[in-house]
């Protein structure tokens, strides 16, 4: 058996409102996922057991390890004791509201599906992915814009990409997911369109009066408590962009522009202090 490698690539979160805490703690929300260019490569080798390796040495490369544990969670399911040996080539920074653990975990999950000829129906794998991690799904079963509700898991591929410039900048952050969900300000009770509607205006017709409908219900807290990450946003406005937000939880901050030229250009003010991924019109994971 030969190695196979993979990209994972990272999100964005085009509009994100918090909607309603469940009992268990999680919180339900609405979001529309796009991939942005800035991605991981795993490569799955032949092994005796379920081994790792990770270019950045500051990610544990144990059973906490989001791969490790989606290796763990195939092999359980399919009764398997089959080995393997996982390298991955870390690009996309974590704490970033970028998904890159999720999108880890879930080309795991897909290539080792293959890989060990286990062949589950994507309905098993879908359970898998999201007792893994709420952000994961999307990774497993889209290659562009998804509307997710519930925590995150239920999608709806809208068939649209986004026809825009995209500036992905990550200012060094690190911010905890679940220090987020504990401090956003709620606004449970909102009469508005859903996200839907929103994005497939401003995907169609270029649309941008529907911005103001795409609020990060993260951002308030945390650029209270990050301002520089706040001020990050204002600057890609600043610098021409049609529309910036919080990526996630953060502290990634994503700007959207017409002109490849503004784009480049942003990258050009931001890149001797951020970390910065430029994606063209009409990205899709591939
Ligand atoms: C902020 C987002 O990235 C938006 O895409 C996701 O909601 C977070 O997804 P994620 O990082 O995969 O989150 P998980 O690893 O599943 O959960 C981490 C912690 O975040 C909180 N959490 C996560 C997702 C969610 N819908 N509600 C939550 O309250 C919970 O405290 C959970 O224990
Ligand atoms: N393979 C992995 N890559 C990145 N993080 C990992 C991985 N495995 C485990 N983790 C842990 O998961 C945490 C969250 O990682 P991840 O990149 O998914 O979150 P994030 O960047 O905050 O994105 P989001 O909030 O959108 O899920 C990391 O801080 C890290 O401790």
């Amino acid at each position: 058996m030969k190695s196979i490698s993979v990209k994972a690539f990272a999100k964005i979160n085009v509009g994100l409102r918090i909607t309603g805490r469940r009992p268990d703690g999680y919180h339900t929300l609405e979001t529309v996922f796009a991939p942005v260019d800035w991605y991981d490569v795993l490569t799955f080798s032949p092994a005796d057991s379920i081994t790792m390796s990770c270019s950045n040495r500051e990610l544990a490369c144990d059973e906490s390890n989001l791969c490790v544990r989606a290796a763990r969670a195939l092999a359980d399911f399919a009764g398997l004791s089959h080995g393997v040996r996982i390298e991955l080539e870390k690009n996309i920074p974590f704490g970033a509201g970028l998904g890159g653990g999720s999108s880890d975990a879930a080309a795991t999950l897909a290539a080792l599906n293959r890989f060990w000829a286990v062949h589950a129906p994507l309905g098993e794998l879908h359970r898998l992915a999201t007792s893994l991690g709420a952000d994961v799904p999307y990774f497993l079963e889209s290659k562009g814009l998804a509307y997710a509700t519930g925590i995150g898991e239920e999608l709806e591929d809208l068939n649209l990409s986004l026809p825009f410039w995209v500036v992905t900048l990550f200012p060094g952050e690190q911010i905890s997911t679940v220090w987020a969900y504990k401090n956003f300000h709620p606004r449970f009770e909102r009469d508005v369109p859903d996200l839907r509607h929103a994005l497939r205006a401003l995907c169609e017709q270029k649309d941008t009066s529907v911005c103001s409908l795409l609020e990060n219900d993260f951002e308030t807290a945390v650029f209270e408590h990050f301002p520089a990450v706040g001020a990050i946003k204002d600057e890609l406005l600043d610098a021409g962009s049609l529309y910036a937000s919080l990526s996630g939880s953060g502290s990634a901050v994503f700007g959207l522009f017409h002109s490849e030229d503004d784009a480049r250009r942003a990258v050009g003010r931001f890149e001797s202090r951020c970390r910065c991924a430029l994606t063209p019109p009409s990205f899709t994971m591939s």
